[in-house]
């Protein structure tokens, strides 16, 4: 496969990326049947812009019942690191309000931006929210939150 100029090494190929979606799809998926959900569906949150190619791999595996939102919260500006409080630049067009929530990341670094997005949704009235990424970087962590 030819590679990006700016790509110096591929660390994770395509097939372990696809691989791992599709594991967790099968196992998150598992968890809301025992759960049920609201309306039995879970309302799966993309943050955007760095959870759509992921979030396309999870949604192919992904069995339960599900509507999918998008929300866009900026913490780095097109830079590595953080410059404070997230914003929010794009809301929810819908009440999350006793809805069990399952919002889809590619990486959680500082966990400032997760920290903020969840605790944003239970405020709003959601009855439980879980997180998936497809990496994970405890060593940048600065908020106290982790994946489920
Ligand atoms: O755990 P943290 O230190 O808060 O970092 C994680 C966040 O940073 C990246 O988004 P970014 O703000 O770069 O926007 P993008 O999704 O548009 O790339 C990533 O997609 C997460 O949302």
């Amino acid at each position: 496969m030819q590679k990006h100029p700016l790509v110096k090494e591929i660390l994770i190929n395509k097939e372990q990326i696809n691989k791992r979606a599709e594991e967790l799809a099968t196992t998150i998926s598992a968890h809301y049947e025992k759960e049920s959900p609201k309306n039995n569906t879970v309302i799966m949150i993309g943050l955007l812009k760095g959870c759509i190619p992921f979030m396309a791999k999870f949604l192919e595996y992904f069995t339960y019942n599900c509507e999918t939102e998008y929300m866009v919260v900026s913490s780095y500006l097109g830079g590595t690191k953080a410059h404070g409080k997230p914003k929010i630049n794009l809301d929810l067009n819908m009440s999350v309000e006793g809805e069990h929530i399952l919002i889809v990341e590619d990486i959680i670094d500082s966990g400032v931006t997760l920290d903020y997005v969840k605790r944003y949704l239970l405020f709003k009235g959601a009855a439980d929210v879980k997180i998936v990424t497809l990496l994970d970087k405890p060593e940048g962590r600065t908020a106290k939150l982790s994946p489920d």
